[in-house]
């Protein structure tokens, strides 16, 4: 499926399938990211653009994570620009990220097994709450109307994913694939203008696998959510995303629509491992 097409920076367009892709929402310029001697990015720059899904792909140890760490703002570069809305970030902490309207999931994945599904989603709902602490202990006046629209957002997530059925229900005692679509749950109760998925499918069978990528389009279709995604199944790559950067030893080596990816010399010797024809 060929979903991209190409853009300047400052337009939109709209794909084959009939979605809108907005001008550029995020621009990493020339990031470089050092742990002590390691060197984990080296001079990596792209951009992400409104409404598209976008994969970062690569072998183990390539900097996916270090990557989408640094767009998340959990990392800051050790040099090089993040440009978000056309300005420049400056270092922040993690949840003023979250307040720009960033979201994730992660690798392993990171609910309280503990709680049930629906408040474990509430959870995302804390970057948009605006009563404060004391005021939502007392369950007073504001805080009160606050909880019943925060209880509304979440209810309807929870339709949207299809999981009404576990709502009570600790997510400990989940299956898997549940549990990351809870995950999924929490990341967009916070209602993100740009969603960041670690691995979202990573550890599925196949038919998780299949309500995964299902779920991932319908939030992007319906919501317009842009989709930064890691991911090592190359299938679900080529089906999601509209374009696809790739990274190897911290260097970028391709960076295009997934079938232009696919054919790259390039990316063929570091990643797929198929031989040349
Ligand atoms: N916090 C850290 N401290 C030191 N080195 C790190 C740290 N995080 C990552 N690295 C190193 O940076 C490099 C890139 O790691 P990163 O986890 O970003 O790769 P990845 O592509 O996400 O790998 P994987 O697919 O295995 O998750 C690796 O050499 C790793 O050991």
């Amino acid at each position: 499926m060929n979903r991209m097409s190409s853009a300047p920076p400052t337009e939109s367009h709209v794909t084959e399938d009939g979605r809108t892709i907005g001008p550029v929402l995020m621009e990493l310029r020339n990031i470089t990211l050092r742990f002590g001697g390691v060197v984990a990015i080296k001079d990596i720059s792209f951009d992400i653009r409104e409404g598209e899904i976008r994969a970062i792909i690569g072998p183990n140890g390539a900097g996916k994570s270090s990557m989408l760490n640094v767009i998340s703002g959990f990392y800051r570069p050790s040099e090089g620009e993040v440009w978000f809305e056309g300005a420049r970030r400056p270092a922040m902490r993690p949840y003023k990220v979250a307040r720009q309207g960033i979201a994730r999931t992660f690798q392993n994945i990171a609910l309280f097994s503990g709680m049930s599904t629906l408040d474990n989603i509430m959870t995302g709902r804390i970057t948009r709450m605006k009563s404060s602490l004391l005021s939502q202990a007392l369950w007073w006046g504001p805080a009160e109307r606050e909880e019943s629209d925060h209880r509304a957002a979440v209810e309807k997530i929870i339709d949207f994913l299809e999981i009404q059925h576990i709502r009570k229900t600790p997510v400990g005692r989940l299956p898997y694939g549940l549990q990351k679509r809870v995950e999924l749950g929490r990341a967009l109760a916070a209602e993100p203008r740009l969603l960041l998925l670690d691995e979202p499918m990573a550890g599925m069978n196949v038919e998780e696998k299949e309500d995964m990528s299902r779920f991932i389009l319908d939030v992007n279709d319906e919501f317009g959510t842009t989709i930064v995604l890691i991911e090592h199944d190359m299938g679900v790559v080529m089906d999601l995303s509209d374009r696809v950067v790739v990274m190897d030893y911290g260097r970028k080596i391709g960076d295009g629509p997934p079938e232009e990816v696919r054919a790259s010399k390039d990316v063929i010797d570091a990643y797929l491992g198929v031989a040349h024809d």
